[in-house]
C-alpha cells in the first residue's frame, strides 16, 4: 500500500509547485500599477496622468536607470481662479527719442548728410551756399528760417576760415538747435488740479492721426502712474469710439462714449469730464473729430466743445496733431485751428514717413506755439516727447 500512496503524493506535491510558480509568473507580467489597465477614454492623450502632467521618459539618468519626470503642460489648469485681466506693460515717454532715433535718421537723411557734404566740400562758393538753401527749402524749413541759418553760417564760416567736416558740423549743429529753439516748455499740462483732472483735447483734419494719438498718449501716462479717462468726442467716424476704447482697454483706462451714431461731440466731451471729476482721475483725454479747417459749421462745433467742456474747468492742454507729410499745407489748418481753439502745443505725426522735418521750425515759428510730441511710427509707443537737441542730432547723424 505505501508503495504505492508514495508516488500518488509525490506527484500531487509536485502538481501543486508547478501550479503555484505559474500563478506567479502569470502575475509579474501584469500592468505595472499607476498606469492604465483598462481601455483609453477617447479624449484622454497618451502619457498624460490625471493632473494634465507629461510623463517624459528620461534615459541616462545619473543612477543609470530610467526614472518618470513629470512637466506640467499647462499650468493653468491646476489654478482654478479665473485669469486677471492683463494689460500692455508700456515703457515711460521718457528716452523714447533716443530708441525711435533710427526712424528720424532714415527719412531726414537728405537733410543732414546732403548739408554736412555740401558744407565739406574744397571751395564753398555761391553754388554751394545756394544748393544749401535749397536743401533747406525742400525739407519744409520755411523762407525766413532758410535765410536766418544760410546767413548765420556763412558768417561763421567766412570768421573761422575753417573747412574742417567736424568744426562746420558743429556749426551747423548750432545753429539748428537755435531755430529749432531749446528754450520753449515742451512739457504737457497733465497734473491733476486739487478738485479736477487736468483736462486735454485733441484737434486735427481728418486722418492726420488724432485717435492714435490719445491711444499712445494715454499708455505713456499710464506709465507714468496717471489714472486716465478717455473721452471719445469723435461722433462723426463711425468706429472712432471703438477705436479709441480699444486703445484705453489694453491699459485698462474707461472711455465715455455714445452708443448714438453721430451724437452731439459736446455732450460727449461734457459726460467724460463729468465721470473723470466723479472717478477721480488725474487726466482726461478727450479726441475730437477730424475736420477740415474751412468748415465754418465744424469748426464752430469744435470752438463749442470747448466752451461746454470748460463749464466744469479750464481745458488745460488743446493738442492740434498735423501730419508731417502734409508739409506747409498744416500751417494753414495750424492757424485756423490756433483762432478757434487756443493751441497749446503741436503734436507733429508721421515724421517716418517725410524728409521734411524743417516743417518743425515752419510750424512753431508760424504759431509760437511749441512742438511737444512726435510720432515716429504706427506702434503703440512710437510716440516721443519733443526735444530741440535730440531731434536736430538725429537729423546730423
Ligand atoms: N507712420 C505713421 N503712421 C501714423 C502715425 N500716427 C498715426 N498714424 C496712422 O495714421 C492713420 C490715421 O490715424 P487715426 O488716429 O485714425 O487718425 P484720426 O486723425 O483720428 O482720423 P479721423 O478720426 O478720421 O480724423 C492710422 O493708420 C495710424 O496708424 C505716425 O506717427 N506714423
Amino acid at each position: 500500500m505505501n508503495d504505492i500512496l508514495l508516488p500518488v503524493i509525490f506527484v500531487i506535491l509536485a502538481i501543486a509547485v508547478i501550479g503555484s510558480l505559474a500563478v506567479l509568473l502569470v502575475r509579474g507580467r501584469r500592468t505595472p500599477p499607476g498606469l492604465y489597465s483598462s481601455p483609453r477614454d477617447p479624449d484622454d492623450q497618451a502619457g498624460v496622468t490625471a493632473h494634465g502632467a507629461t510623463s517624459t521618459d528620461v534615459l541616462d539618468s545619473p543612477g543609470g536607470t530610467t526614472t518618470d519626470v513629470l512637466v506640467p503642460d499647462d499650468l493653468s489648469t491646476l489654478d482654478e481662479a479665473p485669469p486677471a485681466p492683463r494689460f500692455d506693460t508700456v515703457e515711460p515717454m521718457q528716452g523714447r527719442l533716443a530708441r525711435l532715433r533710427a526712424r528720424l535718421v532714415r527719412s531726414n537723411n537728405a537733410l543732414g548728410k546732403g548739408l554736412l557734404a555740401l558744407l565739406s566740400r574744397d571751395r564753398i562758393d555761391e553754388d554751394v551756399w545756394d544748393e544749401v538753401e535749397e536743401t533747406l527749402l525742400m525739407a519744409d524749413l520755411g523762407t525766413e528760417p532758410t535765410m536766418e541759418l544760410v546767413d548765420a553760417l556763412r558768417e561763421r564760416v567766412k570768421v573761422a576760415g575753417s573747412r574742417n567736416p567736424a568744426e562746420v558740423k558743429d556749426m551747423l549743429r548750432e545753429e539748428l538747435v537755435k531755430l529749432v529753439d531749446p528754450s520753449m516748455d515742451r512739457s504737457l499740462a497733465t497734473q491733476r488740479h486739487a478738485d479736477r483732472p487736468a483736462i486735454v483735447m485733441v484737434v486735427g483734419v481728418n486722418g492726420v492721426g488724432k485717435t492714435t494719438t490719445v491711444g499712445k498718449l494715454a499708455r505713456a501716462l499710464v506709465a507714468d502712474d496717471k489714472d486716465v479717462l478717455l473721452g471719445a468726442a469723435d461722433t462723426f467716424r463711425a468706429a472712432a469710439a471703438e477705436q479709441l476704447a480699444t486703445w484705453g482697454a489694453r491699459v485698462g483706462v474707461p472711455t465715455v462714449k455714445s452708443d448714438v451714431d453721430g451724437a452731439d461731440p459736446a455732450s460727449v466731451a461734457f459726460e467724460a469730464v463729468k465721470a473723470g471729476i466723479e472717478q477721480e482721475v488725474d487726466v482726461v483725454l478727450i479726441d475730437t473729430a477730424g475736420r477740415l479747417q474751412n468748415k465754418v459749421g465744424l469748426m464752430d462745433e469744435l470752438g463749442k466743445v470747448k466752451r461746454v467742456v470748460e463749464k466744469q474747468g479750464t481745458v488745460d492742454e488743446v493738442l492740434l496733431v498735423l501730419d508731417a507729410t502734409t508739409g506747409q499745407n498744416g500751417l494753414n489748418q495750424a492757424r485756423v485751428f490756433a483762432e478757434v481753439v487756443n493751441i497749446s502745443g503741436i503734436v507733429l505725426t508721421k515724421l517716418d514717413g517725410t524728409a521734411k522735418g524743417g516743417i518743425v521750425v515752419a510750424i512753431q515759428r508760424s504759431l509760437g506755439v511749441p512742438v511737444k510730441l512726435i510720432g515716429l511710427g504706427e506702434g503703440a509707443d512710437d510716440l516721443a516727447a519733443f526735444d530741440a537737441e535730440g531731434f536736430v542730432d538725429a537729423l546730423l547723424s
